[in-house]
């Protein structure tokens, strides 16, 4: 039985006693939702367990769209300002911002043509004299500014809606108004200098714009819980720019082994698209967070940062039993094949009282060879210590040095044989290293020894089963093996064999890498395009 639905039984036996609760307004599935839906390959539920939620209405193949959606309201975050199309979302990366339009007025926002400038004219001169109170605002309550640089965008966005009684059917800001806002689960310091914030932000809006500020802190809290990042329509990984999707993006539950992505399109669009094949009837989920990371982290993070503790079948399946005891694992020192399962942490990240941890040990999954906590945390807390270590050196650009403590720690696994405790080949700490260290290699132009970790960072991804298969992340290391295995070819000098070969294995790790960007992103997004463009560069 699915975990989730088992959790779900328990809970309705501890409650059979509890008068039934009506359906709140936010449990509804509207038709409007329905009606975006509608072209795509889903059925849309709402269960107890699980909310609103996505499932397929057919056997889908891999780089299957299952929903696209244009934003209520989005931004450029605040470093990208510069970057990126306000409204179009295209790299304004010339190096030469002088080729931009910009609204001489506040200087805030930038365009890269005069229709992107135009089109955004009406919505933009409702804000423009605004907009530069806002750091303001945000320095003196200690709120992140592109918060609310959102909850303005929204404001505006209602002003220009249709008002009560102009139309039949809500607006979609209406619609992020019946977004989850998890408001329960913030912090008490949130809440506190979000209404300072929204007190502010209120004294300054047009009256059109003015909105209850109880309203405009679960405004805040509900973008906190389901903003979505953009990134930019070429190449860019961050999350650059940041929207809200309330018809058909909030169907998608996190999971911490999703079947789906999702991925920023032109102008504000969001689109999900399948990473696997799906069996017809299964949950359609996308993932919010890394991956590559113990359980532990993986809930904190997403407590911390969407206000709810996972309960995906990957955080429900017992440790000894999941891929996640080796991403926090240290190797039995008895059977060398498996790992001392460490218990997870209980629901919200609360340990129970009578937990002593100093005094518990750990079984081995396979052999059962129990082993004193002192001795598997001593072991991650002494690599996570010189993992901190080479961290700081690269912080202060000794990226030797770094090196140095990254191959140290890494070469220290090995050591099996000397009878000391030992990370698994999948525990965090080391990939968390192998990726900083092949960027130190690629900075002194070593290129070959970068090579060499970027092809265990490829191993350990598609082998420890942590992240689904076709993942982005995946095809960002292959596009970086091929950069530098061109690179070794161009340093051939003259040496044909050699170059043939490297351009043969530049050739492979792009041909991988199109394939998985044609599902994960789609064959015309323009990270598919450069690496088919690195690829053409190969003959
Ligand atoms: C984008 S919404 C998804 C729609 C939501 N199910 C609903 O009914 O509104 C995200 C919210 O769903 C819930 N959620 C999504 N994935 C979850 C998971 N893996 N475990 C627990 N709650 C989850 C959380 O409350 C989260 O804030």
């Amino acid at each position: 039985m699915d975990p989730i639905e088992n959790q779900h039984t328990q809970a309705q036996v501890v409650k059979k006693n509890k008068k039934k609760k009506k359906p709140t307004a936010s449990g509804e599935i509207s038709q409007q939702c329905r009606d975006l839906l509608s072209a795509f390959p889903v059925e849309l539920q709402n269960t107890r367990a699980k909310g609103r939620h996505a499932v397929a209405s057919e056997s889908l193949e891999p780089g299957t769209t299952v929903c696209r959606e244009q934003a209520t309201s989005y931004i450029v975050r605040s470093p990208y300002l510069d970057k990126q199309c306000h409204v179009c979302l295209n790299s304004l990366d010339h190096g030469d911002i002088s080729h931009s339009f910009t609204c001489d007025a506040c200087n805030r926002v930038y365009y890269c043509s005069e229709e992107c400038r135009d089109h955004d004219r009406a919505m933009h001169d409702s804000m423009c004299s605004i907009i530069n109170r806002l750091d303001g605002i945000a320095s003196e309550c200690s709120v992140d500014v592109d918060l609310l640089r959102l909850m303005l965008g929204l404001l505006a966005r209602h002003a220009q809606d249709p008002q009560d009684g102009q139309t039949s059917t809500p607006t979609p800001f209406e619609y992020v108004l019946k977004l989850v806002h998890n408001r329960e689960k913030i912090s008490s310091d949130f809440i506190q200098v979000i209404t300072q914030a929204s007190t502010m932000l209120n004294d300054i809006v047009p009256e059109n714009m003015k909105m209850d500020v109880k309203e405009l802190v679960l405004l805040a809290c509900r973008i906190n819980s389901n903003a979505h990042g953009l990134g930019d329509v070429q190449s860019r990984n961050t999350d650059s720019a940041l929207g809200l999707f309330p018809l058909g993006a909030m169907f998608f539950n996190h999971s911490c082994e999703p079947n789906c992505n999702f991925v920023g399109l032109r102008d504000g669009k969001l689109e999900f698209r399948t990473l696997k094949k799906v069996v017809k009837g299964d949950e359609l989920c996308v993932s919010y967070i890394d991956l590559f990371a113990p359980r532990n982290e993986r809930r904190g993070n997403l407590l911390y940062t969407k206000q709810f503790w996972c309960k995906c079948r990957r955080c429900s399946t017992p440790m000894e039993k999941s891929v996640d005891r080796f991403l926090n694992g240290v190797m039995c020192r008895q059977c060398h094949k498996d790992v001392y399962v460490i218990p997870p942490a209980q629901i919200d990240g609360k340990t129970s009282a009578k937990d002593d941890e100093s005094v518990a040990t750990y079984s081995c999954a396979q052999c059962h060879h129990a082993a004193p906590h002192s001795m598997v945390a001593g072991t991650i807390e002494r690599a996570d210590h010189q993992y901190n270590q080479a961290i700081g050196m690269i912080r202060q650009r000794k990226y030797g040095r770094a090196k140095d403590i990254f191959n140290t720690l890494i070469k220290a696994q090995d050591n099996t044989k000397t009878g000391n405790f030992t990370l698994h080949n999948f525990n965090a700490i080391l990939m968390n290293s192998c990726v900083p260290l092949m960027n130190c290699y690629t900075f002194e132009d070593n290129h070959m020894a970068a090579i060499h970790v970027n092809r265990q960072i490829i191993s350990k991804l598609r082998d420890s089963g942590a992240v689904p298969e076709n993942s982005p992340e995946i095809g960002d290391f292959l596009m970086n093996l091929g950069e530098l295995c061109l690179n070794v070819a161009k340093e051939s000098h003259g040496k044909a064999l050699v170059e043939e070969r490297w351009k043969q294995e530049a050739e492979t790790a792009l041909k991988e890498c199109v394939k998985l960007r044609e599902i994960a992103f789609g064959p015309s997004h323009g990270k598919t395009i450069a690496a088919q463009e690195l690829l053409q560069s190969c003959t």
